[in-house]
């Protein structure tokens, strides 16, 4: 993902400053020299990495550290808010009736994106449709009729008429009842007058607030004069990185959206509906540093218990916290992280588990845990009701019985057991908390030392636990 080391290498030139209460100019030296190779790296434009350092080098130098505050935090904040700073706002998007219309290279990710975006707006309560004028990609009608579908959103195109200009108009007029329009459009070299003078025609029909750049992670400094020549010719108020789950670098868009002095308004993170989310600088640059994001954690934790909530009306999990913690609580557990998403996405925003922390994890460890996880769960299918609520009263013969039932092994089955007990056990420390206790590990959490994330999620995915 973007810059996507700067996290792990950064925090380990901090780390060297640990114990030291004043940086001198070497200090300041190493890190800044740290920012500038991973910007290089990723593809960010070398003015906007010098423009960087330079504030960087002069704040971290002249500022005096509040009270208290340690070199290293005082660096570390100082490096975030600049690059905060270097991200820019997030595009406004006011949450009522609006149309957006979507442009970009071929192959971007803007059908993709225009199903996703849809997805949000929905999620937030308002009523999206699609309309899709890719006449010119021949899968294009299919592959946006199918993630429409997904996402439960309106849709209209029409796969035998080639005019994008009048899909436009017609499914402007057809979708009427819908909030929010987002027009999709065929994928363009911006260079070309041609289909440059067909987006000009598509954007008067279609009459949208604003028009969002799809930018590929993976451009480079071609996203520059890109971004410029759409900019001129439909005006580019926000532009929505996509493929960042990917290996890509992301500087180029980076860059093109300092450019071209627009913002980023989405990043898409994945090829489901789901896979999108607001861009929040903050958030985005906590998480770049290794310092988690606590808040998309939570809407997506939030998201997945009521999507696991509303498949089953007896299930609450508030009753989960209080009660009796059972094999059924934690299958309803795992269920509802897997819809949070790849289980490193989600690492990646608890405190003190993103960047470096996930780097001492062996590559496969994602992979083994969501395999267990799945084997857990066809073990659970062989077990009763009873069984399920009540997993201490579980003997031998069951054991067996439940090993053979599932084409498991006994072993396994006692994993699960062993692993239910720990996730109980947490459960029962959070119980016994008072909030000041709660406040103080949060706060713990949020100083990046990694205290207590993976009791967190009660050992499921935390490296401490033993999934
Ligand atoms: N991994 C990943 N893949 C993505 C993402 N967004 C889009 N893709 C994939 O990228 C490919 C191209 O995406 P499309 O949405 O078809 O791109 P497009 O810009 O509409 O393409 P054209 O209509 O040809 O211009 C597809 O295979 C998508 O599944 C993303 O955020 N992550």
């Amino acid at each position: 993902m973007v810059l996507d080391d700067l996290g792990s290498s950064l925090r380990g030139t901090l780390d060297d400053l640990r114990g030291k209460s004043r940086l001198d100019e070497d200090d300041v030296q190493a890190v800044v020299k740290q920012i500038q190779r991973s910007l290089l790296q990723a593809d960010v434009d070398v003015d906007l990495v010098m423009a960087l350092s330079d504030s960087i080098k002069t704040r971290a130098l002249n500022e005096e550290p509040p009270g208290g505050t340690s070199a290293r935090d005082h660096v570390l904040k100082i490096v975030y808010e600049e690059l905060v700073e270097l991200v820019g706002d997030s595009t406004e998007l006011p949450l009522e009736s609006q149309t957006i219309m979507l442009a970009g290279l071929q192959g971007s990710g803007k059908t993709t994106t225009a199903a996703k975006m849809a997805w949000w707006f929905s999620k937030k309560g308002l009523r999206p449709a699609v309309i899709q004028t890719d006449t010119f990609r021949p899968g294009a009608y299919d592959q946006a009729k199918q993630m429409c579908e997904n996402a439960e959103v309106d849709f209209y195109g029409d796969p035998d008429e080639s005019d994008p200009v009048k899909i436009a108009r017609e499914g402007m007029e057809a979708t009427s009842d819908a909030e929010v329009h987002i027009v999709d459009t065929a994928g363009r070299h911006a260079l070309e007058d041609d289909l440059i003078d067909e987006i000009e025609e598509i954007e008067s029909t279609a009459d949208p607030d604003r028009s969002l750049l799809v930018l590929d992670a993976a451009i480079g400094q071609g996203a520059k004069e890109q971004a410029q020549r759409f900019e001129e010719a439909v005006g580019v108020e926000g532009v929505v990185i996509t493929k960042l789950d990917g290996t890509a670098k992301g500087g180029g868009a980076l860059t093109a959206v300092n450019e071209t002095d627009s913002s980023i308004a989405f990043l898409g993170t994945g090829e489901t509906v789901q896979d999108i989310e607001r861009f929040e600088p903050n958030s985005f640059i906590s998480r770049l540093l290794g310092m988690g994001d606590l808040k998309q954690l939570a809407e997506r934790v939030e998201r997945a218990m009521e999507e696991t909530q509303a498949e089953d009306d007896d299930w609450d999990p508030e009753q989960m916290l209080e009660g009796e913690f059972t094999l059924n609580d934690m299958q309803k557990q795992m269920d509802a992280m897997n819809k949070m998403g790849p289980l490193d996405q989600v690492m990646d925003m608890i405190p003190g588990m993103g960047g470096g922390m996930m780097d001492q994890l062996p590559d496969d460890a994602m992979d083994v845990t969501q395999n267990r996880m799945r084997k857990f769960d066809i073990i659970m299918e062989s077990m009763t009701d009873a069984e399920l609520e009540e997993p201490r009263a579980i003997g031998a013969s069951q054991v067996e019985r439940i090993a053979r039932g599932s084409g498991t092994d006994e072993e396994s089955v006692q994993e699960l057991l062993e692993q239910h007990k720990m996730m109980r056990q947490t459960i029962q420390q959070f119980q016994g908390m008072g909030d000041g206790d709660m406040q103080r590990m949060m706060k713990k959490m949020q100083q990046g030392d990694g205290g207590g994330g993976g009791g967190g999620l009660g050992g499921l995915g935390g490296p401490g636990g033993s999934l």
